[in-house]
């Protein structure tokens, strides 16, 4: 059933290619209707990803901007920075426009990147937003990446790196999952969704996360507040823009 994983373990490639990745154990998680998420727990051992942590924290240029939510002007709870192929449209999001940085920018994140296209066959990203967590009280709220300049069925890599948080998704009340309900008794109905419908992942240092099939259109993620989460945290989502 959807709560279920399903472990792989690709010993294969561990022993034949030398290189700092370890693509151990693989995790499923079947959402339903067409989405999925693949764990990746050690996706980079934590010698790697600890070198990375360095670079990224004093090397990317981060900001921490004004964002408009429900119409208001707020200071995002954590810092940002954006890195795309060049001549891609522009991202907007909670109505920021985001600077462009490109890869050439900063030559470690061309190398994150390969691990990622390495680890996930087929995946060809164009585009990377970083957050930095500065300690517990940093969070992203609840939301779907789903801005016009992606497909609604864009796949999205989600690499983390030092403090662990909880990465939370949650079931949007949308006309697909209604329509299947519609079958069930209703007591049974409001059971059932209540259990499948959350779920939540620690996301360890080094890990990859990848978000599948139709979870932006479906589900919704945050990573809240933790009070005891003091250490800084930094991940990377890597994207695509469409290309016309
Ligand atoms: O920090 C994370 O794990 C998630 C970040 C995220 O959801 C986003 O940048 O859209
Ligand atoms: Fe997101």
């Amino acid at each position: 059933m959807s709560l279920r994983f399903k472990e792989v373990t690709d010993s294969e490639s561990e022993t034949k290619i030398p290189r700092p990745f370890d693509l151990g154990k693989r995790q499923t998680l079947d959402l339903g209707n067409g989405s999925e998420i693949l764990y990746i727990s050690k996706f980079v051992s934590s010698d790697q990803a600890w070198t990375w942590f360095d670079f990224l924290n004093q090397r990317i240029p981060w900001t921490r901007p004004t964002i408009c939510v429900f119409g208001r002007s707020v200071l995002q709870p954590r810092d940002t920075c954006y890195v795309a192929n060049p001549g891609l449209t522009t991202l907007t999001y909670s109505g920021y426009k985001p600077h462009a940085y490109t890869w050439d920018d900063f030559t470690p994140l061309k190398d994150i990147l390969d691990a990622v296209h390495e680890a996930l066959p087929g995946s060809r990203f164009n585009s990377l937003l970083l957050n930095r967590y500065k300690g517990g009280n940093d969070y992203v709220g609840w939301h779907s990446d789903d801005e016009k300049v992606y497909a609604l069925n864009q796949e999205i890599a989600s690499v983390s790196f030092g403090c662990e948080r909880d990465f939370l998704l949650k079931k949007k009340p949308n006309k697909t999952s209604q329509r299947r309900n519609d079958e069930e008794p209703p007591a049974k109905k409001s059971k059932k969704s209540s259990v499948a419908d959350r779920h939540s992942f620690v996301l360890k240092h080094g890990s990859l996360l990848v978000m599948k099939g139709y979870t932006q259109r479906d589900w919704m993620h945050s990573v809240p507040k933790r009070l005891k989460a003091e250490a800084t945290r930094i991940n990377l989502t890597f994207r695509h823009v469409i290309v016309d």
